[in-house]
């Protein structure tokens, strides 16, 4: 058998969500991750300190006992948002991030950003104080097509903020261009990117296959073939700009199965099983380290885990469930469309 070992990796971007759904989850997250990065998208959102750090506790009330995992909270940015109360809860260690989502983007964004201009003076204390925002990079221009939604991010909002405060750390959440993989290697240290498991395995045709197939349908859409190929390879190229978030958001089958799904694709289950496989696909294993348990750490200035898990590759494929029950219904995970064959060593399955 073969088997790879590598520091403890983190997720860079997950929704944990709430109540039912979020017991269900965290488990999945906290048995993969040593920590992870929580978006603050519920309903009502994540907004101040007071909000993250109630929303930690309830975090830390679904881990199993003995879990040893780190919610690494996030604020969602409003027009309304205090620089001062970001700054209070960034200094008291309860926040790693502040997230920016343009009005109307995604999933529970209707509380966002419409004018990037009017949260340029939180921007400002953020970059003062190093405390990094992360990104969902699409406009929301309808006459934009959707497929080109991130490229224009980049030219309207993204590089004007950037180079209006360049001080400001910022990643760029789930990249899925070759646009945003270029402008991030075209930017200095202050900008990083994650990239989601999914994006490395689907192009857009899978959401078209033979049918509308509504669990591959997530936010920022997946792109054509060249854009899959132009994240793969920055993700193997262990490139410290490049990093894990799996962006694993589950929603249950009757909201994806309907007239009008929500956007999200649940990966937290067999993420990892799925990464070994492309990373061994591009004969890139030696990296995986890199992108999943190394760049995140040295980006948000954190120490790497210490601890070690184990891989190992199987023979014959590992067996993932197709579905997971949750109090609020079932939830489908992604199907990457190839037999699995690696998982953590320990792990039943
Ligand atoms: N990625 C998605 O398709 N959905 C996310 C929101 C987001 O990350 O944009 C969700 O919260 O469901
Ligand atoms: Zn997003
Ligand atoms: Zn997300």
């Amino acid at each position: 058998m073969t088997t790879l070992t590598i520091r403890r990796p983190d997720d860079w971007h997950v929704h944990l969500r709430d109540g039912a759904m979020l017991q269900a989850v965290t488990p999945h997250t906290a048995a993969h991750f040593a920590r992870a990065i929580i978006m603050p998208n519920l309903v009502p959102p994540v907004v101040t300190r007071a909000d993250a750090a109630a929303y930690r506790q309830r975090i830390m009330a679904a881990l199993p006992q003995g879990s040893d995992f780190t919610p690494l909270m996030t604020l969602y940015l409003t027009e309304a948002t205090d620089p001062a109360d970001v700054e209070a809860a960034f200094r008291a260690g309860e926040i790693s991030a502040v997230k920016l989502y343009p009005a109307g983007a995604t999933t529970n964004s209707q509380s966002g950003v419409r004018d990037i201009r009017k949260v340029y003076p939180v921007l400002e204390r953020m970059a003062e104080i190093g405390l990094t925002l992360c990104v969902h990079g699409e406009v929301t221009d309808p006459s934009i097509d959707i497929f080109d939604r991130e490229a224009v991010f980049i030219d309207r909002v993204l590089d004007p903020m950037r180079r209006a405060i360049p001080g400001l750390r910022v990643v760029m959440e789930h990249v899925t261009t070759k646009d945003g993989v270029d402008y991030a290697l075209s930017q200095d240290e202050n900008l990083a990117a994650t990239i989601t498991t999914h994006h490395l395995i689907i192009n857009r045709n899978a959401i078209l296959a033979g049918g509308i197939r509504p669990h591959y349908y997530c936010l920022p859409v997946a792109k054509r073939e060249t854009h899959r190929l132009a994240l793969r390879a920055a993700a193997t190229s262990g490139d410290r700009r490049f990093f894990l978030g799996t962006d694993s958001a589950p929603h249950t089958d009757p909201l994806k199965e309907c007239a009008c799904g929500c956007a999200g694709i649940f990966s937290s289950i067999n993420t990892m099983g799925c990464l070994a496989h492309v990373f061994e696909q591009d004969g890139a294993l030696d990296r995986l380290e890199a992108f999943v348990s190394l760049n995140g750490p040295a980006f948000y200035r954190l120490p790497v885990n210490e601890a070690r898990v184990t891989l190992q590759r199987h023979d014959e494929p590992v067996a993932f469930p197709e579905k997971i029950e949750t109090g609020d219904g079932p939830v489908t995970v992604f199907d990457p469309m190839f037999p699995i064959h690696w998982n953590l060593a320990g792990e039943a399955g």
